[in-house]
């Protein structure tokens, strides 16, 4: 028996609780990881992780607002490589596999997000 409209991904994540502590793993990870770490120097981290819940949230289907800026403003004068998106989706992967998330829901997420690398990612003018 199938009822694939019945289960949002944010239900299968833990819905804000799972998906809080997700985000705060991403965000303890990034914090070290010497590939990205330096551009969280000057953010606001607890606004940041808020936001950021916020957004996983709506992208998963789950009952949420984002109240955020958007994302190409967010990280315009940031000059965030490709190389670094996918350090960042990487750590958010290792979250998700440390909090049991089985991987065809990791790689939901990961496929909600990926859309957003045209606009995170900078490019050379
Ligand atoms: C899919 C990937 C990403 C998502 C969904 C995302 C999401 C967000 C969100 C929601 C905000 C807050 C916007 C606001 O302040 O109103 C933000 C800010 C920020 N993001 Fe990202 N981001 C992503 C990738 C990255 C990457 C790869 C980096 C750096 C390596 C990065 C660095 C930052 C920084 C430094 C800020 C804070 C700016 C500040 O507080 O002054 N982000 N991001």
């Amino acid at each position: 028996q199938e009822s694939p409209a019945a289960v949002t991904l944010y239900a299968e994540l833990g819905e804000n609780a799972g998906i809080s502590q997700i985000v705060d793993h991403m965000l303890a990870l990034a914090l070290q990881d010497t590939r990205i770490k330096d551009s969280f120097r000057d953010s606001n981290l607890k606004r940041l992780a808020a936001l950021i819940k916020e957004q996983f949230c709506v992208l998963s289907d789950g009952p949420c607002r984002y109240s955020g800026d958007g994302m190409k403003e967010t990280h315009a004068g940031l000059q965030i490589t490709s190389a670094q998106f996918n350090a960042l989706a990487e750590d958010l992967q290792i979250a998700m596999e440390q909090a049991g998330i089985p991987s065809r829901l990791q790689n939901r997420l990961i496929a909600r997000l990926a859309p957003m690398k045209r606009d995170i990612v900078h490019i050379r003018p």
